[in-house]
């Protein structure tokens, strides 16, 4: 899928190039072939204008006697030969052939992109009239949506069984479609998505005076015809059965408004701290400090950690510049050709799989693979005071277009069938979480359970604990990434395991983890 990192729509871009040469080529050969045509045209008309003012006149002379046979043989079979010519064979074959090496897109990119649109919508209460204006909060980014983009959309909402978004964008392209001058989509294929989602949606009256206005269009419209029979017979179901029941009964349901019921339990709160809406508490944020931390590491005395306290308990910490521009560049270079789609661990069966909740690229990198690797990871040692010879490789994520993580832990629950027992290093102790991009809206890293956010900001990084001091996983590091509204959100995160911690991080039965050296 290409839909799920930016990276990769640049190559779409390349793609594209290549497109726009082709059809160019295409055009103007075809224009060629028209003109050659216009020629021959103009010679017939003038030709047998001529001829048509004296006919006898004309044929007796032995010269327009000749041309016009010629004209009806030779040129002709030249004229028939241009008009056989599908030049577009040529030109579609040449781009068939670079398909190959190409990135093209799929349908099913096409559907990622499109349901990531009705992601951002939903998570950021975003108003489709603005969206289709290409605003994302106000502020203009990029060209308008048509009539037409809309309808697309709202097919593709539709195949997903998303009534909801289906009769939203649906509605825009109707909107659209009046301002159009040279409209791009047919009226009443917009009234037919827009009738059957309005039924679906449980709006039976709407979905019958939307199918009459599209029999307006076309009286003998089969489907519409038929749609219309059976909304009157349901109709005139419920109107019966409301003089059945007592007079308490209520108007027809109409809950064509409304948004799809949350997935989970606290989405509306995620979605919430995504909006920036939701504010870690006065009380906690007041007693947070700034510090600067060698951390006991004799090397850092000159140049120490910057460090700024995000989260009391479980303690976040955030650490400022520590990943350079030429490190994230080398971090950056080297995971682009090896990403792959995130995968997420099935809890049942412990087999990793993609899923529509994570959805971004990552790749894995070595420490020894390059000296920039190397070194950041001998800063998280001296971030973090922990070992990382038990660490995991570095993960590094790309977000595309919506590309977020739902709320999840980063630690292995007891219930799950756990992938890293495989490693034999045992649990995942503590994240660090680099950020190597500013995001420009979105993308903030949220942990739910505690009202607290982070907004990425290039060369930082989050640290926490995932496990208490006594191993058990803590609950409240339950966490997500924000769908990225815009721009390009690049992270990467170095998880360390428990084994070999025992004397850095001395386990026990109090909650709270040991101070870092301030
Ligand atoms: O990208 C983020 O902000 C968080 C990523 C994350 O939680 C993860 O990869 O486990
Ligand atoms: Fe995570």
């Amino acid at each position: 899928e290409l839909y799920t990192a930016l990276v990769d729509l640049k190559e779409v871009l390349h793609t594209e190039s290549i497109l726009i040469n082709s059809l160019d080529q295409y055009i103007q050969a075809e224009q060629k072939k028209v003109e050659l045509l216009q020629k021959y045209l103009e010679i017939y008309k003038h030709q047998h204008a001529e001829a048509s003012e004296d006919v006898e006149t004309y044929i007796a002379n032995p010269i327009n006697a000749y041309l016009l046979i010629k004209r009806l043989t030779t040129d002709w079979q030249h004229v028939e030969t241009l008009m056989n010519m599908h030049m577009g064979h040529d030109y579609l074959k040449n781009v068939s052939m670079y398909r190959e090496y190409m990135k093209f897109p799929t349908d099913e990119d096409l559907n990622g992109a499109a349901v990531a649109l009705t992601r951002l919508q939903d998570t950021y209460n975003l108003d489709t009239a603005a969206l289709a204006r290409g605003e994302l909060n106000g502020i203009k980014y990029s060209s308008e949506l048509s009539a037409a983009d809309c309808f697309e959309l709202g097919r593709q909402s539709y195949n997903n069984g998303d009534f909801y978004h289906t009769q939203l964008w649906m509605r825009e392209a109707d909107a659209r479609l009046k301002l159009e001058t040279n409209k791009t989509v047919e009226k009443s294929d917009i009234l037919e998505y827009l009738a059957f989602s309005t039924y679906k949606q449980g709006n039976l009256p709407l979905a019958l005076d939307l199918t009459n206005k599209l029999l307006d269009i076309f009286p003998a419209h089969p489907r519409a015809l038929g749609n219309k029979g059976f909304y009157e017979e349901e109709l005139q179901k419920l109107n019966e059965l409301r003089i059945k029941g007592d007079d308490e009964s209520e108007d027809i349901p109409v809950n064509n408004e409304m948004m799809p019921q949350a997935q989970y339990p606290e989405r509306e709160l995620y979605e919430q701290l995504c909006r920036g809406e939701v504010k870690t508490d006065i009380a906690i944020t007041s007693q947070l400090k700034c510090y600067y931390a060698n951390n006991n590491n004799p090397f850092l005395l000159i140049a120490p950690f910057k460090v700024e306290e995000a989260y009391p308990s479980p303690k976040i910490l955030i650490f400022h510049d520590v990943m350079s521009d030429n490190e994230i560049e080398t971090v950056k270079s080297m995971a682009k050709p090896r990403f792959k789609r995130a995968t997420v661990q099935n809890y049942k069966t412990g087999e990793l799989e993609t899923a529509q909740y994570r959805i971004s690229k990552s790749a894995w990198l070595k420490d020894k693979e390059h000296k920039h690797i190397d070194d950041v990871c001998r800063r998280v040692r001296d971030m973090t005071g922990l070992t990382v010879e038990t660490a995991e490789e570095l993960q590094v994520v790309n977000y595309g277009i919506g590309g977020h993580y739902e709320p999840h832990f980063d630690f292995a629950r007891k219930e799950e069938t756990n992938a890293f027992k495989s490693l034999g290093t045992g649990n995942r102790i503590a994240t660090v979480l680099f950020y190597m991009s500013d995001v420009p809206q979105g993308g903030a890293t949220v942990f739910p359970n505690i009202n607290a956010a982070i907004w990425p900001k290039k060369g930082t990084a989050a640290f926490w604990f995932n496990l208490h001091p006594s191993g058990e996983g803590d609950f409240n590091t339950r966490h997500a990434a924000c769908p990225v509204l815009a721009g390009s959100k690049w992270v990467s995160n170095k998880w360390i395991h428990e084994q070999g911690q025992e004397f850095l991080r001395p386990c026990g039965l109090e909650q709270a983890p040991p101070e870092l050296t301030a």
